[in-house]
């Protein structure tokens, strides 16, 4: 997977050297560049803001160092690797929920294109010319506001590159893990079997692998009751047998 990342903090994204993303760019599966967008203004300022139209406080990205950006990096003519024209992602408290259904379909394209905004956000006309000739979605992490969009592009790339074949060294763990099937993960546990009076439930010792993968669906859903019933609610019916409805 080719990634690109336009922002005006390029040094945000030193933490993709590290551990498994930084793996993975090693090893090739995943090809990342972090673009710093003032490398498309071409005034002695570099400027990349302005005031908003309308009135309002805070200022706006303008357009112009944007779309040279994306015409860079977002090239129409196809390249002789037959190159396809990147999904581009910005990051938005008014964007599209980002979810794990969304970090799969994410990890099935070839080249990811993500735009980093600052200030009050950028040039809606960016957005608008974009889709014009690539796919564009605006995503949001949650229901709070951050600086900018850099945090969300670490937290969705690290969702969608944990996806990516041979990144995990054991894939099996994507199969149980909270919201792999809709449902929050059960409780884990490790030795020792009791820690400061606090016993491991005995039918993880058992050895009683049916009774195990039961007692994981049960805490499974308990937990994903009491802490997220909407997830519950989103299930397809024919997903909860009647021993679930039960427990
Ligand atoms: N994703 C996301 C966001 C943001 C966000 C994203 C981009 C910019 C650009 C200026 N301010 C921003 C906030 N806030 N909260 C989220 N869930």
């Amino acid at each position: 997977m080719r990634v690109d990342i336009v922002s005006i903090f390029p040094e945000y994204f030193a933490p993709l050297d590290l551990s498994l993303i930084g793996k993975a760019r090693a090893n090739g599966t995943l090809r990342l560049a972090v673009h710093d967008l003032r490398t498309w203004t071409h005034d002695v300022h570099r400027t990349v803001d302005d005031t908003p139209y309308g009135g309002g406080p805070g200022m706006v990205m303008r357009p112009e160092p944007w779309g040279e950006a994306l015409d860079a990096l977002a090239p129409d003519e196809l390249s002789p690797d037959g190159h396809t024209l990147p999904r581009l992602l910005v990051p938005s408290p008014a964007g599209d929920r980002f979810t794990q259904a969304m970090a799969h379909e994410l990890a099935a394209e070839s080249h990811l294109l993500f735009a980093c905004g600052r200030y009050e956000g950028i040039d809606q006309r960016v957005l608008d010319h974009a889709a014009t000739r690539m796919r564009v979605n605006e995503v949001s992490l949650g229901d709070y506001v951050l600086f900018g969009g850099e945090v969300a592009v670490l937290v969705i790339l690290e969702a969608v590159t944990r996806l990516l074949p041979g990144v995990l060294g054991n894939a099996g763990s994507l199969e149980e893990e909270s919201h792999a099937h809709g449902l929050l993960e059960a409780p884990m546990y490790t030795k020792p079997a009791s820690w400061r009076g606090h016993e491991v439930p005995e039918v993880l010792r058992s050895g009683d692998h049916g009774g195990i993968a039961r007692w994981r669906r049960d805490e499974s859903l308990l937990r994903t009751a009491a802490r997220r019933p909407d997830l519950i609610a989103a299930l397809p019916p024919e997903s909860l047998d009647k021993r679930d409805r039960a427990a």
